[in-house]
Parts: C-alpha cells; sequence; structure tokens
C-alpha cells in the first residue's frame, strides 16, 4: 500500500558546519519539514563565556536582511545591529569627513558574529526536528552514498558514522566537505590568498562608558596599501581592523614598533586607544590570513550541496560575505519551492545560475582590494565618494554608486 506522502518519513539532512550560513540553513529546512542535524567542529557558543571585548562584527546589508526576514529571523539582526547611515573618513592628520551611503534611510548594519550566530542556532533549535551535534569534526564524507564521518571531540575523539538523504556543506573557506569534491573529475577550484592579513583590535568605551567615537558610523582610515576600519558594539566598544602586508606585519615586533606605526600612520586612533591597551590587543590578537576560493558545481546529484563561505570564500573588502551565505539559503529555498523538494533539480539549477552572481561578488571584492590597496588615501576615497554621491544626486535612477546599489538597505527594503 503506497505510504502518503505526508506519511513517509521524513527526509534527513546533515548540514556540515554551524556557522552563520549552517545555522540559517537549518532555519530553512527545518521549515520546509525535513529532519535536520547540525554538526560542528567546535564547542556550543551559547555555554561559552561571551569575553568582553572579544566581540567581532559584520557589516549587514539588504540581500542578508532579506535571507533572515523570510524565515523571520531578522528579529536579532534589526534589534542587535547598530545603522550605520555614513562612512567616516580619518584623515592623516585627524580630520574626519561624513560621506553618506545614499539617500535619507539608506544604511549599513554593524551586527556581532557571535550574537547572532548563537540567537540563529537557537531559532533552529526551537524546531523539535532539527538536532545540533556540537564538537563533531568532518573527517570523511562519501557524497554519493550521503555517509558522514564525525570525530566526537568532546568524546575521546570517537567516531561517528552518519547517514543522510542530503548533506549541506556549510564549514566555511576551508571546507572539508569540498575537500571531497575537490577529488572528482569536472570540479573547478581556485583560491588566491592576497599579500594583506587582518588584525582586529578592541576600541574600549570611554571612562563615562560613552561610546569612544561617533557611533553611526563605519569608520574607515584609507592609508593606501594598509587601512584601519572600525564598526560600533553593542556593548559602546568598537570592533576595529587592521589590513596591513603581512610582510610589514612580520616587522611590527615590539612594543616601541607598534606605537611607532600607529603614531606616524594613525595618531587619532592611538589617542583613542591609549598606548597600553593598543599594545596588548595588538600581540593578544591573532593576524589572520584572508583568502578568495571560487569552486564549481557546487552540488553532486541530489545528494551535497555547499553553500557560503565553503562555495565561495572572498576577501572582505566589501563586506558581503555573510550577506551572499545568506542569500544562498535565501535562493535554495526558493528553487526547493520550484522543484517541490526534489533536490536533484533543485541542486543542479542552483549551481547553474547562483554561480555567475557569487563569483561577481568574489570578483568585487577582490577588485575592491586592489583599488583600496592602490589609489586610496582620504583625499582620494573623499573625492570619489562625493563625486559619486553628487552624480546620484544629480541622476538618482541613473548613476547609483556600485557599493551603494550592493551593499546598503532602504528601510522599505526591509519592511517590504
Ligand atoms: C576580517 C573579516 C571581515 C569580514 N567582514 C564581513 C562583513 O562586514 N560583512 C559580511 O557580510 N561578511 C564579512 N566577512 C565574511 C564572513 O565572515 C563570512 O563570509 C561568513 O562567516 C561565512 O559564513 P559561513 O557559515 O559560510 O562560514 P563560517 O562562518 O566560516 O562557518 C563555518 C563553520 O563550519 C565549522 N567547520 C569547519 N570545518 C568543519 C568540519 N570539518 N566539521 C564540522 N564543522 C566544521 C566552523 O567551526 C564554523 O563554525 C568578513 C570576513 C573576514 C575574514
Ligand atoms: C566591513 C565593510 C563593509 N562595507 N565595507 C566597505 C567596502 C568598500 C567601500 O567602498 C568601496 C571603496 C572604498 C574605497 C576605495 C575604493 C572603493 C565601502 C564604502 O563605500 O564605505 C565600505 C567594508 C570595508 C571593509 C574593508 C575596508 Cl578596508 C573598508 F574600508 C571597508
Amino acid at each position: 500500500i503506497a505510504v502518503a506522502a505526508e506519511q513517509q518519513p521524513a527526509k534527513k539532512v546533515a548540514v556540515v558546519g554551524g556557522g552563520l550560513a549552517g545555522a540559517l540553513i537549518a532555519v530553512y529546512l527545518a521549515k520546509r519539514g525535513f529532519r535536520v542535524d547540525v554538526y560542528e567542529a567546535r564547542k556550543d557558543p551559547r555555554k561559552e563565556p561571551t569575553i568582553r571585548g572579544r566581540s567581532v562584527n559584520l557589516a549587514f546589508s539588504v540581500r542578508g536582511i532579506a535571507a533572515l526576514s523570510a524565515v523571520g529571523a531578522e528579529g536579532p539582526v534589526l534589534s542587535l545591529g547598530i545603522p550605520m547611515h555614513a562612512r567616516m573618513i580619518h584623515s592623516h592628520s585627524g580630520e574626519t569627513t561624513p560621506i553618506p551611503y545614499g539617500k535619507q534611510g539608506q544604511y549599513l548594519l554593524s551586527v556581532e558574529r557571535q550574537k547572532l550566530n548563537k540567537d540563529l542556532l537557537s531559532v533552529s533549535e526551537s524546531y523539535r526536528h532539527v538536532g545540533l551535534h556540537f564538537e563533531h569534526k568532518l573527517v570523511a564524507v562519501d557524497p554519493e552514498k550521503g555517509h558522514l564521518t564525525f570525530k566526537c571531540l568532546g568524546n575521546n575523539d570517537q567516531i561517528l558514522e552518519v547517514d543522510a538523504d542530503h548533506i549541506i556543506g556549510s564549514d566555511g573557506a576551508y571546507s572539508a566537505v569540498r575537500r571531497e569534491l575537490m577529488k572528482r573529475p569536472r570540479f573547478d577550484f581556485s583560491q588566491e590568498y592576497i599579500p594583506h592579513g587582518y588584525k582586529e583590535l578592541c576600541l574600549s568605551p570611554t571612562q563615562d562608558g560613552e561610546f569612544a567615537m561617533a557611533v553611526n558610523y563605519l569608520h574607515i582610515w584609507p592609508r593606501q596599501t594598509f587601512m584601519l576600519i572600525a564598526l560600533p558594539n553593542q556593548d559602546k566598544s568598537f570592533t576595529c581592523t587592521l589590513f596591513l602586508p603581512f610582510d610589514q606585519f612580520d616587522v611590527l615586533k615590539t612594543k616601541e614598533d607598534v606605537l611607532d606605526f600607529f603614531q606616524r600612520e594613525f595618531p587619532d586612533f592611538l589617542a583613542l586607544m591609549g598606548e597600553e591597551k593598543l599594545v596588548e590587543e595588538f600581540f593578544r590578537n591573532p593576524t589572520g590570513p584572508m583568502v578568495s576560493v571560487k569552486c564549481k558545481p557546487y552540488h553532486v546529484s541530489d545528494k551535497v550541496l555547499l553553500i557560503g563561505d565553503a562555495a565561495h570564500a572572498m576577501v572582505p573588502f566589501y563586506g558581503q560575505g555573510t550577506n551572499c551565505a545568506f542569500e544562498d539559503c535565501l535562493v535554495l529555498d526558493g528553487l526547493l519551492e520550484k522543484h517541490k523538494n526534489d533536490f536533484a533539480r533543485a541542486l543542479a539549477e542552483y549551481t547553474r545560475t547562483r554561480n555567475k552572481d557569487v563569483e561577481a561578488m568574489c570578483d568585487l571584492a577582490m577588485y575592491n582590494y586592489i583599488e583600496m590597496r592602490s589609489l586610496v588615501t582620504s583625499p582620494v576615497f573623499l573625492m570619489k565618494k562625493k563625486l559619486f554621491n553628487f552624480l546620484n544626486w544629480v541622476m538618482p535612477r541613473t548613476f547609483i554608486p556600485l557599493y551603494t546599489m550592493v551593499s546598503t538597505m532602504n528601510a522599505q527594503d526591509v519592511i517590504g
């Protein structure tokens, strides 16, 4: 006797990686009635102590918010996020110039990554057919069989074998799922590390507990081959990121080296940060690499799909990586809707339609990096942005600055 579709057991999806993309796709698939198990190598971030001054934030834009709104998960970002209506450009002499992101109502949101990840994991867990498994590191995967092997890091590295109907690889730029797909013929893959590294520094609130700088801005110190940015946090600190070539990081070995560098290049920032705090932050926080990854196809028949950085890691000079990862979820959901949960059709169309868009974002981010690294001092940055904003004012429908088009949001875009 044919068992009615709704009485068949729900298809099982294994999501490898419980970062931002993994947590959101789990919500999407749970809403579609799949049985979802998320396997994350790290510990449950919700049980980890929040280390003050270690928050990392993201610039969020309309494409990311739309993907959250589609599953009713935009609450945390909208309540958490701090609007940045303009960039604040800091010149070498310490002058600051605000340049709006566009007309009134166009802005970016500064959102704390960890808090967002925790909230999305909790939203996914609110669905009874979602299971979260932390400290489970994928060590092998057989895409054709839908078979996965995990090492249970919290349990003497015991091995756990899992079978799933479908596998989502959302395990980031250094994806283990993608590594398996790379063994297959006709799998295109390219990656490029850039010569710059990045280091996060926390600019604490002032003595009287206020923000140390103007709050509703994305602060930028453009210094040609290196740049500094600062995004505001809910706790009135700023998460600042220094982008500097590794060979320049390598020569900043002593306290004096660091203080001389900041006194020369970012005197206003040094004054805000204080020498003691700057040195402490500089040597405590790691210097991270930045890689651009492209690959294709993103799927293996109806069995495996790569999303987020696992599919398309981009250098962060457009602030769109998470926004693209979230848009991946929206696109996949639309295709599952179109193909009535037929993964084979949905995944094939996903690769066919999504690839050109995300590779355009990867290229834009790299183009921005090259442009920022070469042309940009604050006068050039100011002139360029003011000219763009003027042209947009003169021809609002025909000239929209590319960055504004890609990255900023309108209130009505969000509220719909
Ligand atoms: C300096 C910097 C600044 C950035 N700023 C912005 C910004 O302003 N705006 C923006 O939109 N984006 C920004 N990004 C990009 C953004 O951080 C990424 O695009 C985003 O984190 C991608 O999410 P993801 O879930 O695909 O990957 P990740 O966030 O990397 O998550 C992958 C998860 O998989 C887990 N994992 C990895 N391997 C395994 C395994 N073998 N088994 C199990 N689990 C595994 C990891 O522990 C992790 O939790 C920035 C990136 C950098 C480096
Ligand atoms: C984290 C985040 C979110 N968005 N952006 C971003 C990116 C590019 C931008 O402009 C293109 C451009 C600026 C300067 C010169 C040419 C082109 C603008 C802007 O217009 O404000 C904002 C960043 C960011 C990330 C790293 C650095 Cl180093 C940085 F400066 C900003």
